[in-house]
C-alpha cells in the first residue's frame, strides 16, 4: 500500500479515487495561470486532494468552493484552507445550480482519471452554470476531447463536446511530476460552453451520435438507417463514414433529419 505524507497528514493512496498529487509548483502555477482567473471568479475545484492547485487559486480567488471524496483529505483542506467552502462528498452528485446561486463558475481540477467522462458530462449537462473549464485529464483523453475529422482520435466524445464547447488542447504534463506516479502522461484542456442552436436537443443529438459513430468502418447510411429515416437526405452524403464528418457537418445532417422526423 502506497502512503502519502503532507504536513503532518498520512494517506493511503486509493487509485480508485485517481489520487496523484502534483508536486511540482511551475506547473501547478501553469495550470492555474491558464484558467484566466479573477478575484471576482467563482470558482469549484474538483478534487482538491492536498490543495497543490486550491493554494494558487486562493492566491487569486476568494469564492473558492472545493468538492472532495476522501474524508481524510476533506479534513486536511478544511483546517488548511478555512477560507475555502469545502463539500465533503461525490462530484458527481454535486447540485451545480446550488453552486452557481452567487454567479456562474469556473471549474478547475486534475481530476480523477477513472471518472474523467462522467465527469466530463456532468459539466456538459450543467453548462449552463459554467464559464469555463480548465482540467487536467489523461493526455490520450485530453486528445480524443479536442480532435479534428479524419484523425484516429476524432469520435464520440469529440463531436458531443465540441458541438456544445470550445475546447481546446493547452499542454502535456509528464509523469514525473506526480506523487505517486501515474502509468500514463497527462493533459491540460480548457473548456469554454458555447451557447448554439441545438441547445434544446442536447440528449437526442448525443444519441444521433452515438448511433452515427456504432460501426467505425461502416458508412453512415448502414449505421443510421435502423434508427433514422433517410430518404431524401441532401446536407451530408450518406455514403461517407462518422469519422470524416466535421462537427457542423454533424449539427447539419442532425436538424434535417429532426426536421423531417
Ligand atoms: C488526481 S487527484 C488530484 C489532487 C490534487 N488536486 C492535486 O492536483 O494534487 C484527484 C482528487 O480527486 C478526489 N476524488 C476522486 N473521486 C472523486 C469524486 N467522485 N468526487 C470528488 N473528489 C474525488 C481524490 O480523492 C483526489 O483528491
Amino acid at each position: 500500500m502506497t502512503k502519502v505524507e503532507y504536513k503532518h497528514t498520512e494517506i493511503a493512496v486509493k487509485k480508485k479515487l485517481g489520487q496523484n498529487f502534483l508536486t511540482d509548483r511551475n506547473i501547478i502555477r501553469k495550470i492555474v495561470r491558464s484558467a484566466q482567473l479573477d478575484p471576482d471568479d467563482n470558482v469549484v475545484e474538483i478534487g482538491p486532494g492536498f490543495g497543490a492547485l486550491t493554494r494558487e487559486i486562493c492566491n487569486v480567488c476568494q469564492n473558492v468552493t472545493a468538492v472532495e471524496k476522501d474524508p481524510a483529505l476533506a479534513s486536511f483542506i478544511r483546517s488548511e484552507f478555512p477560507s475555502v467552502n469545502l463539500v465533503e462528498g461525490d462530484i458527481l452528485k454535486v447540485d451545480f445550480q446550488e453552486l452557481a446561486a452567487n454567479g456562474q463558475l469556473k471549474v478547475m481540477g486534475n481530476i480523477p482519471y477513472s471518472i474523467t467522462s462522467p465527469i466530463l458530462f456532468k459539466l456538459l449537462e450543467n453548462r449552463r452554470h459554467i464559464i469555463s473549464e480548465t482540467l487536467m485529464m489523461q493526455h490520450e483523453v485530453a486528445l480524443r476531447l479536442a480532435a479534428r475529422p479524419g484523425t484516429k482520435e476524432y469520435g464520440i466524445l469529440a463531436v458531443q463536446l465540441q458541438t456544445f464547447c470550445d475546447v481546446r488542447y493547452l499542454f502535456k504534463v509528464g509523469k514525473k511530476v506526480f506523487r505517486p506516479r501515474p502509468e500514463v502522461d497527462s493533459a491540460v484542456v480548457g473548456i469554454t460552453p458555447r451557447s448554439t442552436a441545438l441547445d434544446r436537443y442536447e440528449h437526442e443529438f448525443r444519441t444521433f451520435v452515438r448511433t452515427a459513430f456504432r460501426q467505425r468502418r461502416k458508412t453512415l447510411q448502414n449505421n443510421l438507417r435502423e434508427n433514422y429515416n433517410l430518404s431524401g437526405i441532401s446536407s451530408v452524403d450518406l455514403q461517407r463514414r462518422a469519422e470524416s464528418l466535421s462537427v457542423d457537418e454533424f449539427q447539419l445532417l442532425f436538424t434535417e433529419l429532426h426536421a423531417g422526423s
